[in-house]
């Protein structure tokens, strides 16, 4: 069997998009992980498969590095969105995922050739409960010490819907990634705080409307950028007053996204992410019952736009944290 599928990417957090249409055509586990392993094409950071939706113009899956399936991905969603949209000509729709039916949008370029997506983000939920996360008897974590994780670190649990623990970190820890590192990998390993794994975001706050996210991602491992990341991130820079814009800008290793951070009284929010969606090659792909190898490979130009406008963005990081 030959299958066309296209690589793409948000902000560097890079997929594989596939669309089917039957959901069980694949064992979508074990297709990401053939396609995500870094000696096949570099690999990927995820897979996404699109398929029929009764209430919506599609329905988005997204699958992991290691085959766990995740209940949502703000990059991979801006990707889907463009898929889509493009497809049937429309300059917005809805498209469902796991757990809600989100609206995205086409939007003005962020620079000159550069594929611009919106996507809705939620809903949001500080409930531990919905991560799931234990932690004593507690329901939320707030912006605290939990000394399982670090003696003088505050985290925030939050998910949107998928989970994401969130910290606001000096320079320092944004310069070398082993801290980082030493919590995820805990977390993302056999233990009881987080069974399911998080995604674990440190934060550095460069003003009143920009942060810097660096993202260990669940089933992953440090990718360039993760959306929900990012936006979880910017909505908790808000409340907890480390900014001040409902428009904020969010800088990774990969580049860059605007967040539109809206706040409405009784804790309801309203989230936007706003970023690239590049296709970077085209490709048919020979599946043979589980073994599979790509059959042929078709760059696109758009990525050259990508890598002019995410050059500033990886000079600027440098300057600020060292390489
Ligand atoms: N990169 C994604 C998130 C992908 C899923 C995540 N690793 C999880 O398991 O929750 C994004 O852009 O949001």
């Amino acid at each position: 069997m030959i299958l066309d599928i296209q690589k793409v990417h948000g902000s560097g957090n890079t997929f594989y998009l596939y669309e089917t249409k039957n959901e069980k055509e694949l064992d979508w586990a074990n297709l990401a992980i053939w396609l995500c392993d870094k000696d096949i094409e570099h690999g990927a950071d995820g897979l996404l498969v699109v398929s029929p939706s009764s209430n919506a113009l599609a329905k988005m899956r997204v699958f992991n590095a290691d085959g766990t399936e995740a209940s949502m991905c703000g990059n991979g969603l801006r990707c889907v969105a463009r898929y889509v949209l493009e497809k049937h000509n429309l300059p917005e729709g809805q498209i469902e995922t796991m757990k809600a039916i989100l609206h995205v949008a086409k939007e003005q370029p962020l620079a000159e050739g550069i594929p611009t997506y919106s996507v809705e983000i939620s809903p949001v939920s500080f409930e531990l409960t919905s991560l799931p996360m234990k932690y004593d008897n507690k329901t939320t974590l707030i912006n605290e010490v939990n000394v399982a994780l670090d003696e003088q670190l505050q985290f925030t649990a939050i998910s949107v819907p998928n989970p994401h623990l969130i910290s606001f970190v000096p320079k320092d820890l944004i310069a070398t990634s082993s801290h980082q590192e030493k919590v995820a990998s805990f977390l993302n390993g056999p233990n009881r705080i987080c069974p399911d794994g998080v995604n674990v975001s440190y934060v550095y706050i460069m003003g009143p409307d920009e942060i810097y996210v660096r993202t260990f991602e669940r089933g992953v491992g440090f990718t360039n950028a993760c959306g929900t990341a990012m936006t979880a991130s910017a909505l908790v820079s808000r409340l907890l007053n480390y900014t001040s814009k409902e428009k904020i800008t969010v800088m990774n290793p990969g580049g860059f996204v605007q967040c539109m951070v809206g706040i409405k009284q009784d804790d309801q929010y309203n989230l936007r992410l706003i970023g690239n969606a590049t296709i970077t090659a085209l490709y048919t792909l020979k599946s043979e019952g589980a073994h599979y190898s790509f059959e042929s490979k078709e760059e696109t130009v758009e990525q050259l736009a990508y890598l002019k406008l995410s050059h500033e963005a990886k000079e600027n990081h440098k300057t600020l944290f060292g390489d």
